[in-house]
């Protein structure tokens, strides 16, 4: 049987992050994919225009009418942009308690545009994280969400995982994309285990949605694998791959799409 996987997130009319990709990537990785909308963002590989937030009681809508009828095999959470919004859909996992929950803490583009309230940063520490499985912040965000400075170094990140496990996170998966060198390193942290993952970095100016990428290919995986390291670990060699391929793509000005090409699979 298929899986059936939902996002929770933004849009990007240029199909590189949000919605449209992680759409993408649930195809890619074998799964049904559905969406829950919470911000229009008019945006595009060169940057943010306008946003236009979705009330959080269509958010709740959208989450109800979907969940009474379907059955949801994995979640996956990305922009959120303000605090109501952050309630409804802790309000919506509380009724309908999903498995498989995965949070990409999205707060700021790649551009540097804002995609999450500033005071809105607290209620996704205090009231969301504690109810989902995974955590996939970056370096910036994970400083944000600690109250303390970025981290600049590979050896930092095991200390820093542990201390967002501490605010509630049960896996975290500490994203290194913005360190430098040869190697894109993580660090998957949770049941007592943590385990880097090396990647090989590489070279492109695609680099749009990675994040969105890899937390929806994830959320896609993880009802189809034993435990999260081998969801974790799959999704993570999807992502290198579809970054590989993004070459072949051309698409706007900025920074450009990765791709998501079914036949890896
Ligand atoms: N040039 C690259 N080559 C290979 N992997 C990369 C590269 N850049 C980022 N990654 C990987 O992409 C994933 C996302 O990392 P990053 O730390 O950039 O997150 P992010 O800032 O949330 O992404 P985004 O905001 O672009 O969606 C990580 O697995 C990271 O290792
Ligand atoms: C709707 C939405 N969600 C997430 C991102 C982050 O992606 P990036 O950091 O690559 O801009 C984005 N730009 N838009």
């Amino acid at each position: 049987m298929i899986v059936n996987v939902v996002t929770i997130a933004g849009t990007d009319p240029s199909g590189g992050a949000g919605i449209q990709a992680d759409l993408k990537a649930f195809s890619a990785n074998g799964a049904y994919g559905m969406s829950v909308i919470t911000a229009l963002v008019a945006q595009t590989t060169t940057g943010v225009a306008e946003v236009r937030e979705v009330p959080p009681e269509f958010v709740t809508a959208q989450l109800t009418t979907l969940l009474d009828d379907v059955r949801v095999d994995a979640v996956k959470i990305g922009m959120l942009a303000n605090a109501g919004v952050i309630r409804a859909v802790v309000a919506a996992l509380d009724r309908y308690a999903p498995p498989h929950v995965v949070l990409d803490p999205v707060m700021v583009a790649k551009s540097g545009d804002r995609l999450l309230a500033p005071e809105a940063v607290a209620v996704l520490r205090d009231e969301l994280l504690p109810r989902v499985d995974l955590i996939t912040p970056n370096l910036p965000e994970a400083a944000d969400l600690l109250g303390e400075r970025e981290i600049r170094r590979a050896d930092d990140m095991p200390a820093q995982a542990e201390r967002l496990a501490e605010l509630g996170a049960k896996q975290v998966l500490l994203k290194g994309g913005h360190l430098t060198g040869e190697s894109s390193v993580d660090l998957l942290s949770g049941d007592g285990v943590c385990e880097f993952l090396p990647g090989e970095r590489v070279v492109t100016n695609n680099d749009h949605g990675t994040g969105c990428t890899l937390s929806a290919a994830i959320a896609a995986l993880r009802p189809q694998r034993p435990d999260w390291p081998t969801a974790v670990r799959e999704a993570k060699q999807y992502l290198t791959a579809a970054l590989r391929e993004s070459h072949r793509l051309d698409v706007g000005h900025g920074h450009g799409p990765v791709h998501h090409f079914h036949q890896w699979w």
